[in-house]
């Protein structure tokens, strides 16, 4: 940021950021973000650079705007009406904010898994098969077994559900169904995956489960999640980044903000003071 932007923007919406000891590649650079729902604004000219590869929580109490934000970054905010992103996204060398952008492939290109587990009321395998096969990414039976196995593993969920695969997803259980949501998404061959409160619905064993997945898809995947819990933060992510009232108020190395906060309010949130 240039001085005079530097000055421009008030002292109130700066955010105070520690670097990596080792600088990571940057996924998605945010620049000057702003969110309204009408009138309202929801997100201050948040910037950030997330990292490729590595998983990024966003915390904060409950309506500082961590989801309107998440949502940015596959433009699901175009479907609520209403709803006006200003500022500058960069994936990689595209402009997520570009009007001739095709969302459709966006949206394979940066998946999302929901709060609560949502498979398509269709078979295991179906549930897996579809979206290779509306993205043309594999048309013959056999290639889509193909992935829809190798997905399976990757979520681990492959030894779970082999023999059941034409079982409806909404048949198995909570956990099972939420592996199942990030098993689609890494069919689609996604570079991003982003996860608004996956485990919220999920008992602790399933819980461990999916952090777990969380921590190995890391290796070939750029995962940013949103999560009330600063312990599943604390276990998860490499960076952590806080939001309060809409502005992002400090972000960095995930040890360093939940040891040595440099701004008051983190501190007074990671120590339950507020939240
Ligand atoms: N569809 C919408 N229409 C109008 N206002 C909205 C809408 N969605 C969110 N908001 C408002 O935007 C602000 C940020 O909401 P958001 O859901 O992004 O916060 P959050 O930090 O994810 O909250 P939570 O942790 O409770 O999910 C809140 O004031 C919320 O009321």
């Amino acid at each position: 940021m240039s001085a005079a932007v530097a000055e421009a923007v008030p002292e109130s919406f700066r955010t105070v950021r520690t670097p990596d000891e080792q600088p990571r590649p940057v996924k998605i650079e945010a620049k000057d973000v702003s969110v309204y729902y009408g009138d309202k604004q929801a997100l201050f000219d948040v910037s950030i650079d997330v990292p490729e590869r590595a998983v990024t929580a966003f915390i904060g109490p409950s309506g500082c705007g961590k989801s309107t934000f998440l949502r940015c970054f596959n433009r699901m905010n175009d479907t609520i009406p209403g709803c006006y992103v200003d500022g500058n996204l960069m994936m990689d060398s595209e402009d997520l904010n570009d009007h001739s952008l095709d969302v459709v492939l966006l949206r394979a290109k940066v998946g999302m898994v929901f709060q609560k587990p949502n498979p398509f009321p269709k078979s295991i395998w179906e549930n897996i098969a579809y979206g290779p096969k509306i993205h043309g990414i594999a048309k013959s039976k056999s290639d889509l077994d193909d992935i829809v196995e190798s997905s399976l593993q990757k979520a681990g969920l492959w030894n779970e559900v082999k023999d059941r695969l034409q079982e409806p997803g909404t048949g198995l259980s909570g956990g099972q169904q939420q592996r199942l949501c990030i098993a689609r998404a890494v069919a689609v061959s996604p570079e991003v995956i982003l996860m608004d409160e996956p485990c919220s619905a999920l008992d602790p064993i399933a819980t461990a489960k999916v952090e777990e997945l969380i921590d190995e898809l890391r290796e070939n995947y750029t995962i940013v999640i949103v999560t009330h819990s600063m312990q599943q933060a604390a276990r998860v992510s490499q960076r952590t980044a806080f939001f309060h009232l809409g502005i992002l108020v400090e972000e960095g190395p995930t040890n360093v903000l939940f040891t040595s906060p440099k701004e008051q309010r983190t501190q007074d949130y990671i120590t339950g003071r507020f939240g």
